[in-house]
């Protein structure tokens, strides 16, 4: 009831629609929150079993990045502190305020900012040639309508009048990419051996991104990218798939309630916290190999014996680290292999450069068009599109005519900053050359939209994530790697659809592989 009467709310059942539509977060955002964001740059909302306030507007988004006292974050070791979520990553560097916050983030800077290229060029490696020995040998011809169709049609129950559209569709999307010919499924003129086929992307990206964070940050070997599945990473999925759940997310207080599935879900958080630790304590502890190394988990255990933080908040910070590290990757993978495979002149263009470059990471870094590829994806689908994790300790004033009372939860929607005409023209065009052609061009343009937070998916000040530098180099790396041995194109068996809630990436995504290299 004391929330301001000056911005205006979004109708209750809004946060209900992924219970019983097939919307998409999308779908959700363009019809319900575009229009009164745009006006307001603020709103209230229902989410998480309580109202929140909701902003998007750059000017906001600074207030409250900067006033960090006043807007504290509370995390949902706070705010939903007895759900199954909660036990999951506890108190830790994102989400605590405070004293205890800046141990934390002294303790992990180090290792988060500093770390071994070599281990993404390795996994990236292995990634590409995990997608190879998922795609079948084919003998290509001269592209054809027909070989088109086959490459195409795969698993789907289509009918051959609707595969025969699908494969036109195809055509067209190059003819209007301007590159003229069949060309963007990888078959040359000349008879070539290629592997093609239909790849399900999730469980292999995952495992990419589960790979580069254990082995760069936590200085484990996750196993992820060898064959079979670890405990660990079977362990990691039984809870990630009853942490995602709509229902709980929405109304964490029915994890109060004694509901068999949820009794079980905290179970399995409970083993997963118990396995990693162990994992943690065989690999770094028992040998003494963190007194010798500068892993972040290295630092943390060194800042446990030390007694600057308990055994508990030692391990929600490797929890942490492994949750943000492989779950923020991964999503930015996702929709860049999407993107990829939704504009093949891009994809053609991006080759083009790779190609003409050493491959260093030298060079790798300053790609101008590809590091211009990822940053207007990040604008259109930036990973954690909504986050409301701050609670205000006073009553303050966001605007001349907002105030906000004390004890309020603050968020922000970055997806809708994206999306903001007033913010960026044409938003829901997707132009990486508006970010500019030379790299020194693009590397400022990006610092400047941080610094006025029209960028924000990182946050900013002093809460900008810690990651940022990792994750832009792993997936530099890995679509070097990837660009260099395959084209892709979405397959048409995959119905374009974001997630519905919640971290924001292509849901389910299916990509049609070719590789480049004769075998
Ligand atoms: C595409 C990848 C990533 C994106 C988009 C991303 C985004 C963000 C965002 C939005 C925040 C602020 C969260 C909040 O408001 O509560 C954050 C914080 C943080 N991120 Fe990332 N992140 C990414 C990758 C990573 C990686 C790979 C790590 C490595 C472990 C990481 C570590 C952190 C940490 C430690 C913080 C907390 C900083 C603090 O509060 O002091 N992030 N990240």
């Amino acid at each position: 009831w004391n929330f301001p009467s000056t911005i205006p709310t979004i109708p209750f059942y809004v946060s209900f629609l992924p219970f019983f539509t097939k919307c998409d977060q999308e779908k959700i955002y363009s019809t319900y929150l575009q229009k009164p964001m745009e006006k307001h740059g603020a709103v209230k909302i229902y989410f998480g079993g309580r109202w929140n306030i909701l902003l998007s507007h750059p000017k906001y988004l600074a207030t409250i990045f900067k006033k960090e006292q006043t807007y504290a974050k509370s995390g949902n070791h706070l705010k939903v502190s007895k759900s199954v979520i909660a036990a999951y990553t506890g108190e830790n560097v994102i989400s605590a305020h405070g004293k205890i916050w800046r141990v934390f983030r002294n303790t992990m800077t180090l290792g988060l900012t500093q770390y071994d290229e070599k281990i993404f060029f390795t996994n990236a490696t292995l990634f590409s040639d995990m997608i190879k020995s998922k795609l079948t040998e084919k003998e290509m011809l001269k592209p054809s309508m027909d070989s088109t169709l086959t490459l195409i049609a795969s698993t789907g129950q289509e009918t051959a009048v609707q595969k025969k559209q699908k494969c036109m569709d195809f055509q067209k999307t190059a003819n209007d990419d301007s590159s003229k010919t069949l060309d963007m499924l990888g078959c040359n003129a000349e008879q070539t051996n290629c592997k093609s086929g239909t790849v399900a992307m999730t469980d292999p990206i995952q495992r990419l991104a589960l790979a580069n964070i254990s082995e760069a940050a936590l200085g484990l070997d996750f196993g992820t990218l060898g064959n079979g599945d670890p405990e660990l990473h079977l362990q990691l999925k039984l809870v990630k798939s009853q942490i995602f759940q709509p229902l709980y997310l929405t109304f964490p207080f029915l994890d109060n309630l004694p509901i068999p599935s949820r009794v079980k879900a905290r179970k399995d958080v409970a083993k997963f916290r118990e396995t990693l630790l162990a994992k943690v304590t065989s690999s770094l502890m028992n040998n003494f190999e963190y007194e010798q190394t500068n892993f972040a988990s290295s630092s943390l255990i060194k800042a446990e014996r030390n007694q600057q933080i308990t055994k508990d908040q030692l391990v929600n910070n490797l929890v942490i680290i492994l949750v943000a590290g492989h779950e923020n990757p991964q999503l930015l993978l996702t929709s860049l292999f999407f993107l990829f495979g939704k504009h093949p002149c891009w994809q053609k263009k991006i080759r083009k450069e790779v190609q003409e470059s050493d491959k260093s990471f030298n060079s790798i870094e300053k790609l101008p068009l590809l590091t211009a590829f990822i940053y207007e994806t990040i604008r259109m689908y930036p990973p954690l599109s909504q986050i409301i994790n701050r609670c205000t300790v006073k009553k303050t004033a966001l605007d001349h005519n907002i105030v906000v009372p004390k004890g309020a939860y603050v968020g922000y929607n970055v997806y809708g900053t994206g999306r903001n005409g007033k913010v960026w023209e044409r938003p829901a065009v997707f132009d990486p050359y508006r970010w500019g052609h030379s790299i020194d061009e693009i590397t400022d343009n990006w610092r400047h939209c941080k610094q006025d937070c029209t960028m924000a998916a990182f946050h900013g000040g002093n809460r900008a994530c810690l990651g940022e530098k990792l994750a832009l180099a792993e997936v530099k790396i890995t679509f070097v790697e990837m660009l260099s041995k395959f084209e892709w194109r979405i397959s048409p068996n995959w119905r374009e659809r974001m997630t519905p809630a919640g971290p924001l990436c292509p849901a389910g995504l299916e990509l049609c592989f070719q590789t480049l290299d004769p075998l």
